[in-house]
Formats: C-alpha cells, sequence, structure tokens
C-alpha cells in the first residue's frame, strides 16, 4: 500500500460524498495519470489512505480510448467518469458518484453549469445528462433493465441472496442500471436493521461479473400523495456496504415497482438509505422503456495533495 502511494506524491485530490457514498475525486485533464488497482485501493483504504467507498478520474472522453466515440457522437459530451470502487476494479456506472463529478467539475472550475442547466457526461455505461438543481443533481441513467441469467426461465427472479447468518437464501429481482443488481425485498424494517453485510451476501447462480446486492422494505402503505417510498440496505460489489448507492437505490424502486404490477404504477419515488434520501423517477421513452432519472445532494469536503511527510 505505501509504495503504491508513493508513485502518488504530489498528487492534488478532493473528497466529498453524494449521501455518505464517499469518492476521492482527481482531476486529469491531460490523462497523464497512470492509475492502477493498487492505486485505488491504496488511496481508498480508511487507515492506511484518503479511504473512499471508490475513486473517479476526471479526464476528458477523447483521450479514453475505448469511449472515445461518445464524445464523437456527442460532442458535449466533453468529460470522462473514470469511476473504480474502492478495491481498485472497474464499474460500469456510479449514480451518487456521476452527481459528485459534476459538482467537482463546476468546483474545479472545468465547467460552467448554472441551476436548471444539463451537461453530458461520457462514462463506461454510455453518456449520461446531468441536471444542476437548487439543492443538487439529477442523473438521466437511462432505462433499466431485467438481468435474465442463463439460468433463469421466463423471469429474473431465479437468483437466490443469502445474507450472513440466513440459512436459506432469497429470491431476488436481477436489474441492469448500467451495473449489475440483485434486490431482494423484506417484509420488515427490524429484518432490515438486523441485516449482517459485513460479509457479502451470497448470490446463487455466481453472478459472472459479481453484483451489487439491495435489501429492500417497501413503505407501507407503498404510496403517500402519489409517491412511492422504499427504505434500503445495499452491500457494493467491490466495496462492502455502502451508506448510499444511487445506482442501488434506483434498482430498488425498479424492482418494488415491478412487483406491484401494472395496476399501481408509480413513476415517483423516495428511498431511504443510512446515508439520507434520493429521489427517483422513471419517465417513458417512446419505445416503451423507461428511463430512470436520479435526484439528490452532492458535496465535497476538501481537498489536499498527497504527501509522504
Ligand atoms: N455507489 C455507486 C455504485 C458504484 C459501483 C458499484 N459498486 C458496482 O460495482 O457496480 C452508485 O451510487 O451507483
Amino acid at each position: 500500500m505505501a509504495h503504491a502511494l508513493d508513485q502518488l506524491t504530489g498528487l492534488s485530490y478532493a473528497k466529498g460524498h453524494a449521501t455518505g457514498n464517499d469518492f476521492v475525486l482527481i482531476s486529469d485533464p491531460q490523462d497523464q495519470l497512470v492509475l492502477q488497482a493498487e492505486h485505488v485501493a491504496a488511496l481508498a483504504d480508511r487507515h492506511f489512505g484518503l479511504g473512499g467507498d471508490g475513486v473517479i478520474r476526471a479526464v476528458p472522453t477523447a483521450a479514453v480510448e475505448e469511449y472515445a466515440y461518445q464524445v464523437e457522437a456527442q460532442p458535449d459530451a466533453y468529460w470522462f467518469m473514470d469511476y473504480r470502487n474502492a478495491d481498485g476494479s472497474i464499474a460500469e456506472m456510479c449514480g451518487n458518484g456521476v452527481r459528485l463529478f459534476v459538482h467537482f467539475l463546476i468546483q474545479e472550475q472545468l465547467v460552467d453549469l448554472p441551476v436548471g442547466s444539463t451537461l453530458q457526461i461520457g462514462s463506461r455505461a454510455g453518456v449520461k445528462q446531468v441536471t444542476r438543481l437548487e439543492d443538487g443533481y439529477a442523473v438521466n441513467l437511462g432505462p433499466w433493465g431485467l438481468i435474465h441469467s442463463e439460468q433463469a426461465n421466463d423471469n429474473a427472479l431465479d437468483s437466490l441472496v443469502r445474507a450472513h447468518g440466513w440459512e436459506q437464501g432469497r429470491p431476488a429481482l436481477s436489474i441492469t442500471m448500467g451495473n449489475p443488481h440483485a434486490v431482494v425485498a423484506l417484509a420488515e424494517m427490524q429484518e432490515l436493521s438486523a441485516l449482517d453485510l459485513s460479509v457479502a451476501p451470497a448470490v446463487d447462480p455466481v453472478p459472472e461479473h459479481g453484483t451489487n446486492v439491495e435489501f429492500v422494505v417497501p413503505a407501507e402503505p407503498l404510496v403517500s400523495e402519489g409517491i412511492g417510498a422504499v427504505t434500503m440496505r445495499v452491500h457494493e460489489r467491490g466495496v462492502g456496504e455502502t451508506l448510499s448507492c444511487g445506482t442501488g437505490a434506483c434498482a430498488a424502486a425498479a424492482a418494488v415497482r415491478y412487483w406491484a404490477g401494472s395496476t399501481t404504477v408509480i413513476d415517483d419515488w423516495v428511498v431511504n438509505i443510512p446515508g439520507g434520501q434520493v429521489g427517483v423517477a422513471f419517465r417513458k421513452n417512446e419505445d416503451g422503456t423507461d428511463d430512470v432519472i436520479l435526484s439528490g445532494p452532492a458535496v465535497l469536503v476538501g481537498r489536499g495533495v498527497l504527501t509522504r511527510d
């Protein structure tokens, strides 16, 4: 670990969070930083590094060979969110991270984005539109979808999730938000608070690329003033339990909405997580799919330079 941080001495960073999902942010406008998994893990280490659920690098989309096509097709997608989990692994998308990323770009004066304006951001899950709100940011994460494992029959409920200490697995709905999620419904808040997420839940069949796992308790009654509500805890792939997961909140709302069936279609949700609350809205596309819009706060808590004094 020490060796990996030595190699980053002099690097400027910012630290921030979005509903307690915290990240180290690095601006790399010239694409000069070779950020390897061990660098990310060392930065994210909560005892020997800066600490964070992940590390996010801001780099021009044109410099990321595999995704440069995004800015060729959508010239406004100048910035690319290079997102890494705390263990150094790469994830396709981070809903809290992309809101914080835009806040970081604004605070670093890399973009000018008045309230009400929208910015396009390149990412491994495609170009995302992030709108600056009075009190935070809203990101359109695009359509959600069911993940059908090869073993699944006619629905995506064939995977079983067993949290640490549970005797048996329970059915989970597998959902993609660009990144993978398995959502398990619990009956009561007490069950949710009793969960031991210090150990990764077992998922059967084991997803090839791993998965984030959300445990949700739908509010009772589900809808108040036309808005649905769920409470959620999450174990994130490549991280562990976090205080919040934006794509996870979207997957949780999508799952509860799906389970409610076509008689009660709720388009606006609040998702309560240990780190606060986010909004999730479903908006119909012409092709019948639903775009999922995640909204919530994002704040920077400090800036610094890595030293080995
Ligand atoms: N916390 C993020 C999700 C980050 C990526 C995830 N751990 C994965 O590996 O897919 C969010 O806010 O969406």
